[in-house]
């Protein structure tokens, strides 16, 4: 990725933005071999690598090979899943790696998808050691994010600490990942339709803080790979590129603007709604990417059809107006299905449950402090409902 452009594209936007944090960023045929020379730059000991057994397979143990013949001492922690065979952002992994960081630990390195980068993002950003990732599957957009969610006591939170320094992810392991990961990837970058969409309309309604080159990246990082859906869908070495920057793009979209809205609209908030529901029974997690390529298609169909004839009940005629013609520039749900059919993407890897739908159609909305459609039209006809109340009851 050509990171001196997107500098000159920062400066010349003028916009007041984060510091881009990557100093690195290779997605190539090779990348590993090119990750164990940035290591050694960095540290010739004290670097502990965190994987777990199928990412050490996929990528840990050539990278650790490169490490050795550039001599550097690198130790492993393995994270264990737990007893449905997942590995959980939460307490106990977040433990299991603080206890491996020593004071004489210079570097931690992340190998594995998204998961794995958010437990190093979290212990990194406590610890103040730099980490580098390496992306094991084009899964998700937060490589490159600031963000880590972490789910402590059950419950689902962002917090804001630290991007990698560096990350390089090789083509060859990336088209090797599970298929199902990669149609996640481009479930994830689907969502920037409704992401982008819920962003603005905070925006314009509800001044929330918006940056147009922000808004613009991670459109372009849509667009790009929508493009190459048919390559993305085959996993040839030019989808698995073309994707895996997206999301990068995404990701340090999100950084430049410090917090997660350009990505995450009211189609994460429901497909949050259904992960910590999963924790709450003890279920197997279901791939976040795909939760949201599902999310994406029912939030639209919700705002095209349930909101948008209701809108004149909660927003005033220039509002409306305006929202009127934002939900209508939204994709057909139907066309954003087949596309992520065409990306390997099908109905049952998310097998959710009409009724978690519906709830969470209804109370998604609280898990996140920012504004959507959804949200408004939630609390408007709300307020409206017990306003009408009111005056019925006088
Ligand atoms: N920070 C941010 O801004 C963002 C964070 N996220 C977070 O990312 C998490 C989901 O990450 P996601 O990537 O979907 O899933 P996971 O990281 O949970 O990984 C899913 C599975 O993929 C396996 N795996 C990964 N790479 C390979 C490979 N090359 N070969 C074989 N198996 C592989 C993992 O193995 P194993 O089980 O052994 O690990 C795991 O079973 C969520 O918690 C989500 O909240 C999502 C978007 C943005
Ligand atoms: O998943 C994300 C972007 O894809 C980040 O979402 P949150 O900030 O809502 O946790």
């Amino acid at each position: 990725m050509n990171i001196s452009a997107l500098k000159a594209r920062i400066r010349a936007s003028k916009e007041d933005l984060y510091p881009l944090p990557l100093e690195q960023i290779v997605v190539a045929e090779g990348a590993l071999r090119e990750a164990a020379a940035f290591i050694a730059k960095q540290a010739e000991s004290g670097v502990v690598l965190v994987a777990d057994s199928h990412t050490y397979k996929a990528a840990g143990r050539d990278l650790h090979d490169h490490l050795c013949q550039k001599g550097v001492k690198a130790d492993w922690h393995l994270l264990e899943p737990n007893s449905n065979g997942d590995i959980i952002a939460d307490e106990a992994s977040l433990i299991s790696v603080m206890l491996k960081v020593e004071q004489s630990t210079k570097l931690l390195v992340a190998v594995g998808a998204g998961t794995i980068h958010d437990i190093v993002r979290f212990v990194s950003g406590k610890t103040n050691k730099p980490f580098v990732s390496i992306p094991t599957a084009p899964s998700v957009d937060g490589f490159t994010s600031l963000g880590a969610p972490i789910v402590v006591q059950g419950s689902k939170k962002t917090y804001q600490l630290v991007a990698p320094i560096a990350l390089f992810a090789d083509t060859v392991v990336l088209q090797h990942a599970p298929p199902a990961l990669i149609a996640a990837g481009f479930g994830d970058m689907v969502g920037k339709y409704t992401s982008l969409f819920d962003w603005k309309i905070g925006s314009l309604l509800k001044s929330e803080a918006y940056s147009e080159l922000v808004a613009d990246l991670t459109e372009e990082a849509l667009s790009a790979c929508v493009d190459k859906v048919a390559d993305i869908g085959k996993r040839t070495s030019a989808g698995v590129q073309v994707l895996m920057e997206s999301l990068l793009t995404s990701g340090l979209a999100m950084a430049l603007f410090g917090y997660s809205h350009p990505a995450s609209g009211a189609e994460h908030h429901l497909s949050h709604y259904w992960e910590m529901e999963a924790l709450r029974l003890g279920k197997k997690q279901l791939l976040h990417g795909a939760k949201v390529g599902l999310s994406t298609q029912i939030i639209n169909r919700f705002y095209k059809n349930t909101v948008l004839p209701d809108v004149h009940r909660f927003l005033g005629d220039e509002e409306a107006k305006q929202v009127i013609a934002l939900v209508e520039a939204l994709p057909d749900p139907d066309d954003v299905k087949a596309l992520l059919e065409q990306a390997g993407w099908n109905e049952a890897l998310v097998p959710i449950a009409p009724e978690l739908v519906e709830e969470s159609l209804q109370h998604a909305y609280l898990l996140r402090d920012r504004y959507t459609l959804l949200r408004l039209y939630r609390e408007g006809t709300t307020m409206k409902k017990e306003g009408d109340a009111h005056v019925g009851r006088s």
